[in-house]
């Protein structure tokens, strides 16, 4: 991952106001590099597992670093996201929950909830979220690798 990131956006249309106001606001930060929104528009009708799945697979692709993705609750675009292999997807809607879920569990994607947090809090926790760097040489490290190896041998 370079200094910058590379962010994917996506929401359902319940999602879709904070997406837009989100995207906004990592278009002109200053660690982004790119922002890739894979949808919907505002009368879109898209279920949020495909929105979720195509974001997630940018990052896993590694065409992205990370994905953030809003829907009502943040609970279905996660849930979606975490189909795709090697996708860790968390949703937050505080600041230490948010630190965690880069610094512990290496999440590269994280969802809300338009239905559950307010826009200001919304945005200041995305500022946050894009400071933190997960260190592989942690003790989280070791950890998180029990999730790739049950991923990828079907035990742990
Ligand atoms: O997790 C699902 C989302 O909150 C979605 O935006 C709304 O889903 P629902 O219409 O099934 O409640």
């Amino acid at each position: 991952m370079t200094d910058q990131l590379r962010i994917v956006v996506g929401s359902d249309d319940a999602g879709h106001d904070y997406k837009e106001i989100l995207k906004r606001d990592l278009e002109q930060h200053a660690g982004v590099a790119s922002v890739v929104d894979v949808g919907v528009d505002a009368d879109g009708h898209t279920p949020y597992p495909k929105v979720a799945v195509a974001a997630a697979e940018l990052v896993a692709a590694g065409e992205a670093d990370r994905a953030l993705l809003i829907c009502g609750t943040g609970l279905g675009v996660a849930i979606a996201a975490n189909k795709v292999p090697g996708i860790r997807a968390a949703t937050a809607h505080d600041s230490f929950s948010v630190e965690r879920s880069v610094l512990s569990n290496d999440a590269q994607v994280l969802t809300m909830g338009q239905r559950v947090v307010g826009i200001e809090l919304a945005r200041r926790l995305v500022r946050e979220w894009l400071g933190y760097r997960f260190d592989p040489t942690s003790a989280s490290a070791e950890k998180v690798a029990v999730i790739g190896q049950y991923e990828t041998t079907g035990s742990c």
